[in-house]
């Protein structure tokens, strides 16, 4: 038997039907990370574009033709025995009717039935990234608590799915009374984020929190601090931060400046290149934030960006 290679380039395929439901298949007992469900896909062969690999291998695997590929996240991952780099697409369309045409089973399943299956260990920023949607909102800095909860209740309505709760202008009393109000009146579908401290987390249990990176720093080598099923999330400006957030079990970091924005004019700014290269690299999902608007959602997707993470650019869009 030949000796495994060090490094493979994987092409990955989330199929998502019209319903939501995705498809998984299950690994060979004999192979690489045998036994496990993963998403239907395979190595590209030397010189082969990744799009094409996808396209042979979804073929090969569950003999339909894909139709519509569109960048979900790239994960660069060392197993102990190899190092792989998982280039995966969602696929929303696709003609054919799909069969594990090498006798492999498979399922569709929810995203959140995703969490509970077993699949590789590189795969858990793929099924976050699957759960996300692309638009993170962060209220903006109003004083006003009425205005906040119902431009929150409005946005939601709207189908934003995933909001962070930044009010600095807030007494903290006023911000958990208002984080409250919002917990119990949000639709389920709708991921509430806080800001502050921990023990305010333990007892607000439907809440996800967002640290600042001087919270991220003060956890370096800690143990995750909340459950699985809670939202953790970030504020990263550089590679360290970000490295940083993933050894923390964040489920997905924003990271800013992208670009100079209005309210921090003075702050360098990543820049477009350096924000694409961070995010390669990361292990987790990114938002992109500072200076985004909806308009950039396409160029942050197709970037290796989750989606864009905007104060102005989705709340005064009216996006909401
Ligand atoms: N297809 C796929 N591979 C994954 C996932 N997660 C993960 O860590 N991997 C790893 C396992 C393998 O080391 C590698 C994929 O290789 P593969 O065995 O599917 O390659 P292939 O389809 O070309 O198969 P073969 O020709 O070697 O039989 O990526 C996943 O969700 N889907
Ligand atoms: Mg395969």
């Amino acid at each position: 038997m030949s000796a495994l290679p060090k490094s493979v380039h994987v092409a990955v395929a989330v199929i998502t039907a019209a319903d939501g439901k995705i498809l998984l298949t299950r690994r060979a007992s004999d192979k690489h990370q045998g036994g496990l469900w993963e998403f239907p896909g395979g190595k590209c062969e030397p010189g082969e574009p990744v799009r094409a690999a996808l396209a042979r291998e979804i073929r090969e695997e569950l003999d339909i033709e894909i139709t519509t590929v569109e960048p979900l996240i790239s994960i660069p991952y060392q197993y102990p025995d190899l190092h792989v780099l998982l280039e995966v697409f969602r696929v929303t369309s696709f003609t054919g009717k799909p069969r594990g045409a090498e006798g492999q089973p498979m399922q569709w399943v929810t995203p959140g039935q995703l969490d509970e299956i077993p699949l590789p260990a590189a795969n858990r920023p793929i099924v976050r990234a699957i759960q996300l949607p692309q638009q993170y909102l962060v209220t903006p800095d109003l004083s006003d608590s009425r205005q906040l909860y119902q431009g929150v209740m409005a946005a939601a309505a709207g189908g934003s799915r995933l909001i962070q709760l930044r009010t600095p202008q807030l007494e903290r009393a006023d911000y958990l009374k208002l984080a409250d109000r919002l917990l119990a009146d949000l639709p389920d579908t709708a991921m509430l984020l806080l800001k502050g401290e921990l023990p305010d987390l333990l007892t607000r249990p439907q809440a996800g929190w967002h640290l600042t990176s001087a919270q991220l720093r003060a956890f370096a080598g800690q143990e995750r601090p909340l459950p699985a099923n809670r939202w953790l999330a970030a504020s990263c400006h550089d590679a360290e931060e970000l490295a940083l957030a993933q050894a923390l079990g964040c489920d997905f970091a924003t990271l800013s400046p992208v670009q100079p924005t209005a309210s921090h004019p003075d702050a360098p700014a990543l820049g477009l290149e350096l924000a694409t290269k961070l995010t390669a690299a990361a292990q987790l999902p990114v938002f992109w934030l500072g200076g985004m608007q909806a308009s950039d959602l396409e160029h942050v997707c197709a970037s290796g960006g989750q989606g864009i993470a905007a104060i102005r650019g989705l709340w005064e869009a009216e996006l909401l």
